[in-house]
């Protein structure tokens, strides 16, 4: 009997599964977790605070476990696949969530922080691919990695150094979906734009304020849509995705900011348009 079923999804889509989300505490990765136990799945959740993850593997119901440890720590990687695979005997999918970076100009960005932000978000990614690849994937011929990112399409003002780091996980994406193609691996990574996730509170007010407003549908993403994504990515649709970037964003990275621009509008408010050129010469 399922505690609670998808609401889009068919019963049964990952049943037998074991997916381990790391930062799956929280957020994204607490949200993307229910949905893949909606989906028959079992899931561990990991992350650094054994309490976080208690909380949510209680409100999530016998199939969701835990694993405590940093993902930018060798050990503690080793650890965390090394659970997984002791509890389930397989893992068939990695949700790589845990990342993050802090709101800060460029210039002010220090070495230590564009390091702690690289160790992280590219250090920490690569490490737990790596391992979910050597010790299960690669021997059960089969396995999908989900790498979740920030979009950084824009450049990310005010966190470029989480801008680097996350194309570089997009590129590394596109790299190890070649690379592990022939062991049967899939590797795709989401571009996430704004989520409205209690991580926001942690950014100035002003910005968190005005976040929802730079995204054309005018609202933050829900994490349940972002968990939906995760979940068909877990499906038989996402070996076929492998080597994409799937931006989920309400059209940010498309849009130039609220229309009319207001430094090309004339005094009245309107748009300039371009005069067409007489006819003799079309
Ligand atoms: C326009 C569009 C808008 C849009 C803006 C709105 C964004 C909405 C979208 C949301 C996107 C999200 O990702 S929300 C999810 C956010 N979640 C997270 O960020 C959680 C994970 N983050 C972290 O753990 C930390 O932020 C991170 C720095 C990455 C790692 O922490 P560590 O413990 O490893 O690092 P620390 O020891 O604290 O710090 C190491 C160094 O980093 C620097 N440092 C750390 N915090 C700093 C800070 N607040 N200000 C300056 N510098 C800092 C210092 O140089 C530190 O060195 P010393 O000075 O020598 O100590
Ligand atoms: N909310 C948003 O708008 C967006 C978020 N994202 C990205 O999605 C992911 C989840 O975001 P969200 O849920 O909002 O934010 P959270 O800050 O809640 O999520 C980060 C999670 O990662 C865990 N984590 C952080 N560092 C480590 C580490 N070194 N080792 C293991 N676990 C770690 C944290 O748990 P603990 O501290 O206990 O280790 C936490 O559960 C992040 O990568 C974020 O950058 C992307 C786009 C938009």
């Amino acid at each position: 009997m399922r505690a609670v079923s998808s609401e889009i999804f068919a019963p049964g889509l990952l049943d037998g599964q074991a997916a381990l989300v790391t930062g799956g505490g929280t957020g994204l990765g607490r949200a993307a977790a229910a949905e893949l136990i909606a989906c028959g799945a079992q899931v561990v959740l990991a992350g650094r605070r054994a309490e976080v993850l208690e909380a949510t593997a209680a409100r999530l119901g016998p199939a969701a476990t835990t694993a405590t440890g940093d993902i930018r720590v060798d050990d503690d990687a080793e650890r965390i696949v090394a659970t997984v695979l002791e509890r389930h005997g397989r893992l068939d999918l990695l949700v790589n969530n845990a990342g993050g970076q802090y709101f800060v100009p460029a210039e002010a960005i220090a070495t230590r922080g564009w390091q702690a932000v690289m160790r992280l978000n590219v250090g920490g990614t690569t490490r737990m691919a790596e391992l979910a690849v050597e010790r299960a994937m690669r021997p059960a011929g089969r396995g999908t990695i989900v790498n979740v990112t920030l979009s950084p399409h824009h450049g990310l003002a005010g966190m470029t150094h989480s801008s680097a780091a996350r194309a570089a996980v997009e590129s590394l994406t596109r790299a190890w979906a070649e690379r592990w193609a022939g062991d049967g691996i899939a590797v795709i990574a989401v571009a996430a734009g704004h989520f409205q996730t209690d991580a926001l509170d942690k950014y100035p007010a002003p910005v968190r304020e005005s976040v929802a407003r730079m995204v054309p549908l005018q609202r933050l993403g829900q994490p349940r849509e972002h968990a939906w994504l995760v979940a068909l990515l877990a499906s038989e649709l996402g070996r076929s995705l492998s080597g994409s970037v799937v931006t989920l964003d309400g059209a940010r990275d498309n849009w130039c900011g609220p229309w009319p621009p207001p430094a090309i509008t004339d005094d009245g408010g309107d748009v300039p348009v371009e005069e067409r050129r007489p006819a003799a010469t079309r």
